[in-house]
Formats: structure tokens, C-alpha cells, sequence
């Protein structure tokens, strides 16, 4: 299989995963990327099943839309059973790096708001030590060169990632060369520098399930 057959599997894996917990009015949270479109296309096939969705970004929201699927606010929902999204980086820990596609804000938002993260990822992602991939960080655009100065004393090299403007109207940084051995602090840490909206480290609030798909199948974690 390839990565792409990966993806594909471990989004339908989700599905067979969310499908008993879901009831006439629950709202499922929906995250972003090529995975998450994925399992947007199979959740259209179980439509009847939930109420509607929240989206952790316009792209997926649109998505949801064209599929005829309801995407809330997420203010006007009083619960999400569970949010499905992918990742860039998972350790053994299901501690995550997310935002290779600048949308780490809403989906750590609604990451908190689930009762339960299920995280869907090809065995690519799998690392022992998060950190190869760049560590995606939202700035307020008129922070960068301070937060960029900051990031470096903490170890990291920053590059600013040219072009990008998220869906809150902010700026991302892509910190390279961070070997985050310890996840937990380095998000705190990251998240105090002034002007920054929020870092790619999902360890306050890892994935309680990882679906990772291998030439093997998929496996739960
Ligand atoms: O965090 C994300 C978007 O901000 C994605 O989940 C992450 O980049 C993985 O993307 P893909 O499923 O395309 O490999």
C-alpha cells in the first residue's frame, strides 16, 4: 500500500471506530489535511448517524458542506463526542506535531472541546522523538521577529513560512531542528512567549486513540 491507500485506511478505520458512539444528535468534530479529507468522505456515507459536525478549518468546513453534511459553530454546540484529525508527527505516547497545513489553533480548539481525539495517521508519521518534523507555531503577524528571537533561544531555528496567512488572519513559523524530548514542557513553554496564538505540540492534550495504518493493517494505540 502507499501512503495514500494509508490514509485512505485509517480514515475508514475511524469510521468503524466513531459509528457506536454516535447518536441522532451528536456533533462530530472534523479536522484537516489530506487524512482528515479522507474520512470526511466516508463520514458522508454515514450521514444519518449524527447530527452534524465542527470543523477545525474553512477547507474542511467547505468540504463537509459540499457532502451535505450540517457544520456548526462550534459556539452553538454544547458538546463534540469525538474529533478526528490527523497529524504530522505521533510518538508512542500519541503525543502529536500538527499544523503542517496551518491549522493547529482551531484544531487544538476543538481537540479540547471532544470528549475523545482520535487520531488518524500513516505509519510515516510514527516517530520515537517528535521533532523531525518542523514545529508549526501561530504568531500575530506584528510578533514574528520577537517571537522568531525567542524560539531560537529555546533551541529551535525558526523560518517563517512565506505566504501563509491562517484562517484567524495570523502568520505561521516553522521552528526546525527541535529534538522535544520532553513534549509537555516545550508546548508550555512555546505557548508563554508573547504573541504567539499557539504551538503544533499536542501533549497537554495528546490523542487518547491512534489509528495508525501499516503495510500490516491498522493498528490501534
Ligand atoms: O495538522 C494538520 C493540518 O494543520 C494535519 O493533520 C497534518 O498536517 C497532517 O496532514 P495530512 O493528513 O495531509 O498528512
Amino acid at each position: 500500500m502507499n501512503q495514500d491507500e494509508l490514509k485512505q485506511a485509517v480514515a475508514k478505520k475511524a469510521i468503524d471506530y466513531i459509528l457506536p458512539k454516535l447518536e441522532s444528535d451528536s456533533i462530530v468534530g472534523v479536522g484537516t489535511g489530506s487524512t482528515a479529507n479522507y474520512f470526511i468522505d466516508y463520514l458522508a456515507e454515514i450521514k444519518g448517524h449524527f447530527d452534524g459536525t465542527v470543523a477545525s478549518s474553512e477547507g474542511s468546513a467547505e468540504r463537509l458542506k459540499q457532502h451535505g453534511i450540517p457544520v456548526y459553530d462550534l459556539n452553538s454546540v454544547d458538546s463534540v463526542v469525538v474529533y478526528v484529525d490527523g497529524a504530522d508527527e505521533t510518538n508512542p505516547q500519541r503525543e502529536l506535531i500538527k499544523g503542517g497545513g496551518a491549522a493547529l489553533t482551531r484544531e487544538k480548539i476543538v481537540a479540547a472541546v471532544a470528549d475523545e481525539f482520535v487520531c488518524i495517521a500513516d505509519g510515516s508519521k510514527w516517530v520515537e522523538i517528535l521533532g523531525g518534523f518542523p514545529l508549526p507555531v501561530e504568531v500575530i503577524p506584528m510578533a514574528r521577529a520577537h517571537v522568531g528571537r525567542e524560539l531560537l533561544k529555546l533551541g529551535g531555528n525558526p523560518v517563517y513560512r512565506q505566504g501563509v496567512v491562517t484562517d484567524n488572519g495570523n502568520e505561521i513559523i516553522d521552528v526546525h531542528g527541535l529534538a522535544i524530548t520532553d513534549a509537555k514542557q516545550m508546548e508550555q513553554d512555546i505557548n508563554q512567549i508573547v504573541g504567539v496564538v499557539t504551538n503544533g505540540l499536542f501533549a497537554a492534550r495528546p490523542a487518547d486513540v491512534l489509528l495508525l495504518g501499516k503495510e500490516s493493517g491498522v493498528v490501534q494505540i
